[in-house]
């Protein structure tokens, strides 16, 4: 494979420079200045830190933008559940490296069938439907709601969204925060279900990317508050390579005008999640306002396909999130913990 020896290195060249300016001593009047809610939000670059390699003992992690110091008892801490589970990530992805080398996974993603066409489901399904395609989620718990569905078969509820009428299945691969795995994944996949797959991973290196191409996935989630846009654009090449197609999520309309200087971004999907990180409150109509922004204009303008995440329960959500503009929908928690996923996914979409 061509880009294997790009690829080859697991810290792309951004993330390499954040480790070592985090190894520099930070006094309390840089993180005052710096942290602020204001500055980040006006910048729209990364908000979640990366854990020091050599651990936090060792070496402060940095100032924690979008935190005034007060509100911060330890700078050390995670400050948000996204910072948490993104710094535990380097131990799991250590330790799946451990049974399966990058060369091992890069062989069977060269022997894998060819990743299906994701965004095209999603048209596909909208123009036949009416309504925004639906990405429905395989997710048995989460950090904000803890277990929602006990009686998880992921196999049985993947069929289910199917055969209701979902355009694309989203599979959380996360083990430690959302109770979900790789072989979730797979085993949806060796079932035959013939809805394109999103892997909903924490991405933070190319290894991940491989791993969720070998597990059956067609798209991964790349997550804006997590990567800079040189990291963004590594991972898309990657995904590229691999015939996947990137599901790109912003929090925020300046992490939003920040992607937008990407290139290629017809060929992906853009995502506004509702969910605040820090509070876990879903609220739609960060939708409607990222819409509605110049960022959310310039969207709708070039014509890239918007997947409206989290908090939508209802047909009247649906319909809300339709007239603020967005192609797709992704739906988690009300679909997963129906006793009957079919219908679910009938009613919440108003199909016969
Ligand atoms: O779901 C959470 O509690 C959560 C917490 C921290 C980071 C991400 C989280 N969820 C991932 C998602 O984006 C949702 O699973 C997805 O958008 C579906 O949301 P919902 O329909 O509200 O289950």
């Amino acid at each position: 494979m061509q880009l294997s020896s790009q690829l080859g290195c697991q810290l792309p060249v951004t993330r390499c420079k954040r480790a070592q300016s985090a190894a520099r001593p930070v006094s309390r009047q840089t993180v005052t200045v710096r942290a602020t809610v204001e500055a980040a939000e006006a910048s729209g670059e990364v908000s979640i830190r990366r854990r020091p390699p050599l651990g936090n003992d060792t070496q402060p992690c940095g100032p924690a933008m979008g935190y005034k110091v007060g509100n911060l008892p330890d700078i050390n801490q995670p400050i948000n559940i996204l910072e948490e589970i993104v710094w535990y990530k380097a131990k799991e992805i250590e330790s799946f490296r451990e049974k399966q080398p990058l060369p091992m996974l890069q062989a069977l993603a060269r022997q894998a069938p060819p990743a299906r066409d994701f965004k095209a489901a999603i048209l596909a399904k909208a123009k036949e439907t009416g309504k925004p395609g639906l990405i429905a989620e395989v997710k048995k718990a989460s950090p904000s709601k803890g277990v929602i569905q006990p009686n998880f078969d992921p196999v049985r509820i993947a069929a289910a969204y199917e055969a209701g009428g979902a355009a694309c299945l989203s599979v959380l691969t996360d083990e430690k925060f959302f109770q979900g795995s790789f072989d979730n994944l797979a085993k949806i996949k060796a079932a035959g279900v013939s809805c394109p797959l999103l892997c909903k991973e924490f991405i933070v290196e190319a290894y991940q990317i491989f791993k969720a191409r070998v597990s059956g996935a067609d798209a991964v989630l790349l997550i804006a508050a997590v990567l800079p846009n040189q990291d963004l654009a590594y991972f898309m090449k990657a995904c590229k390579a691999l015939g996947m197609c990137c599901l790109i999520e912003v929090h925020t309309e300046a992490e939003l005008a920040r992607v937008l200087q990407l290139e290629g971004l017809e060929h992906h999907l853009l995502g506004i999640n509702n969910r605040d990180l820090g509070t876990f409150k879903v609220d739609l109509a960060l939708t409607q306002r990222i819409m509605e922004s110049p960022a959310g204009q310039e969207v709708q303008r070039r014509g890239i396909l918007m997947v409206g995440e989290s908090g939508i329960f209802t047909p009247d959500d649906v319909a809300f999130c339709q007239a603020a503009g967005v192609g797709a929908i992704l739906v988690g928690e009300s679909l997963v913990k129906q006793g009957d996923p079919t219908a679910g996914v009938k009613q919440l979409l108003s199909l016969a």
